[in-house]
């Protein structure tokens, strides 16, 4: 029997430190996140960002907590129930890090009677630290613990007809009754050294946009080109002016240059050249989390307001909203009775 995985990234048990710690601890020891040698990746995380980070993450996830947990789980698992009850084959959630464990949700799929699994990250966009790490551990466990299941991968679909309509619409509904100069862009960064590793040409990928429009096989592993070919797909479906959208990258760590412009620095920017409402969408990730209520809607309104913004307003992520819902109904669903899938590379 057919079934579907859908995958997240997880959070922390609760929000304080000593559930923060171990949480952080299995995600930033992950080789596809911080890429160092192993001996350097322990000394980082161990000797130094697991020292400070856990006590100052508990504080900003404390900030958007929800009596029902972390508000990126529970949202998934909306998503997860919603799709549920679309589709005959049953649909199990895992997370890549916490205790949600892929693990599990592939137990759950087998004792359900799964032999035939397709696996969804919940990531419109490629990245080695976001779909590729989610894939590599969905194979490992599957390899191990699952070896007579079949696992096929949902490519990301950033750039798929259905999914642009669906976020496109949810910009629509963001912006009722909002008055706005600029819509921005802002995706989850990642250090540019990833996007040349994830290059297969090795030669392609230039950072600085000059490769994007030149096809190319490394368009299917570029982070960088899928986030703008996003922008420029919802840019065209809603019809904006040029000069009123842009993109850019948040959520970077200190050490090395990551992709530019970063988020912090266009709030500021934006708000000097007189784009005083600004409304902010974050395309990177379907389910609203800590990257989106507190780095975007909490800080961020403050940034552009004390860089002298008037205006200011986040539209939430698709979340569990019904045509988004419908949207993966339609794919899992094509996939079961075709057995092709709706996203591949080219579409
Ligand atoms: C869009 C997908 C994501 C990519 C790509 C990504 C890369 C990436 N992230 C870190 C470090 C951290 N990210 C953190 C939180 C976080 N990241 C994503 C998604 C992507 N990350 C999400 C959805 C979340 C929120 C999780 C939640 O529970 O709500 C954190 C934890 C919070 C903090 O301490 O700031 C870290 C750390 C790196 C280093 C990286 C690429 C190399
Ligand atoms: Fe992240
Ligand atoms: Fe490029």
């Amino acid at each position: 029997m057919k079934g579907v995985l859908l995958v997240n990234l997880g959070s922390p048990e609760s929000p304080t430190a000593k559930d923060v710690k171990p949480y952080l601890d299995e995600f930033l020891m992950d080789e596809r996140v911080i890429d160092a040698p192993k001996w350097l990746r322990t000394f980082l995380v161990k000797g130094i960002i697991l020292q400070t980070r856990p006590k100052k993450s508990a504080k900003a996830y404390a900030k958007i907590w929800w009596d029902e947990g972390s508000p990126l789980i529970v949202l998934s698992e909306r998503f997860a129930n919603k799709v549920q009850q679309h589709t005959k084959m049953p649909v199990a959630l895992g997370m890549r890090y916490g205790k949600m464990t892929i693990k599990n949700a592939l137990q759950e799929l087998k004792d359900k009677g799964v032999d035939e699994v397709l696996l969804v990250p919940l990531y419109p966009h490629y990245a080695m630290s976001s779909f590729e790490t989610v894939v590599v551990k969905v194979l490992e466990e599957q390899q191990q613990y699952f070896p007579e299941m079949g696992v096929t991968t949902l490519p990301a679909f950033y750039k798929n007809a259905d999914y642009i309509q669906a976020l496109s619409e949810s910009i629509i509904d963001g912006l009722k009754d909002f008055e706005y100069d600029h819509i921005l862009f802002s995706y989850h960064g990642i250090p540019e050294r990833h996007i040349r590793k994830s290059d297969p040409t090795r030669f392609h990928c230039k950072i600085d946009g000059s490769c994007c429009k030149i096809n190319s096989v490394a368009h299917n592993t570029c982070y960088r080109h899928q986030v703008y070919d996003t922008t420029e797909m919802v840019k065209a479906y809603l019809g904006l002016p040029e000069e009123q959208v842009s993109s850019s990258f948040q959520s970077r760590l200190a050490g090395d240059p990551w992709l530019k412009p970063y988020t912090d620095f266009e709030f500021v920017r934006l708000a000097k050249e007189g784009k005083k409402r600004l409304a902010v969408i974050t395309p990177a990730f379907v389910s609203d989390c800590l990257e989106t209520l507190e780095e975007i809607a909490m800080e961020g309104k403050e940034q552009f307001m004390e860089a002298g913004g008037e205006d200011y307003k986040h539209i939430p992520c698709m979340n569990d909203n019904e045509a988004w819902v419908k949207v993966m109904a339609k794919w899992v669903n094509d996939w079961e009775a075709t057995g092709e899938l709706a996203v591949t590379p080219s579409t």
